[in-house]
């Protein structure tokens, strides 16, 4: 299975509403990561972690490639109520996952520190609680795939101390190959 037919498989089993998440990660297990798949959506910043939209399915989903610098990672953050999948294309991640704040103030738990290898698959929800994802090599790039189920705009990031939450806009570094230019638009910030 190459990338084409990743994204033609996640239509189909999208084309009605509920959402088999078991079926969804065995398909995004079964694509084994080829660079001649996702290169021309993988556009690095040096100075943070990038967002390029590869596919938005019939509305139902989008599926997009981030990419890592060495030692780049998010910011602590939910996920709107949608389901998160994370495969790694190229690379590594390290998973940190954490408890939602329940005591004002307080510094946040972790729950679990996962490192995915290429080809491992994540599963996150808010059901789950809060993560972030980082690269921790600092002598290797990581290209991952990222399928929200439903599409987000906006989500929350959270301070690690004290488990304050700010309101995020998400955007895309690119979309479809093509680089975005929010020059003169109040979007453009990352988590
Ligand atoms: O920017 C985002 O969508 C978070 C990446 S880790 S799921
Ligand atoms: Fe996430």
């Amino acid at each position: 299975m190459n990338l084409a037919e990743l994204i033609a498989c996640l239509r189909e089993i999208f084309a009605d509403d509920k959402v088999d998440c078991d079926e969804v990660r065995k398909v995004m297990a079964a694509y084994k990561s080829n660079v001649a798949d996702w290169h021309r959506f993988a556009k690095f910043d040096p100075n943070k972690y990038t967002r390029n939209l590869v596919d938005v399915g019939n509305g139902k989903y989008n599926l997009m490639i981030l990419c890592w610098p060495e030692g780049v990672g998010s910011s602590i953050h939910d996920h709107t109520d949608a389901h998160c999948f994370v495969k790694v294309l190229a690379g590594r991640l390290l998973e940190t996952k954490f408890e939602w704040p329940t005591i004002e103030g307080a510094r946040l738990k972790v729950k679990e520190r996962t490192h995915y290898n290429v080809d491992g698959v994540s599963y996150m929800s808010d059901k789950i609680g809060l993560h972030r994802m980082e690269n921790d090599s600092h002598s290797e790039a990581a290209v991952s795939l990222h399928l929200y189920i439903p599409p987000y705009t906006t989500c929350n990031a959270f301070d690690e101390r004290t488990g304050h939450k700010t309101q995020c806009t998400v955007t895309f570094y690119s979309k479809y190959g093509q680089k975005v230019d929010y020059r003169g638009s109040a979007e453009g910030r990352l988590i």
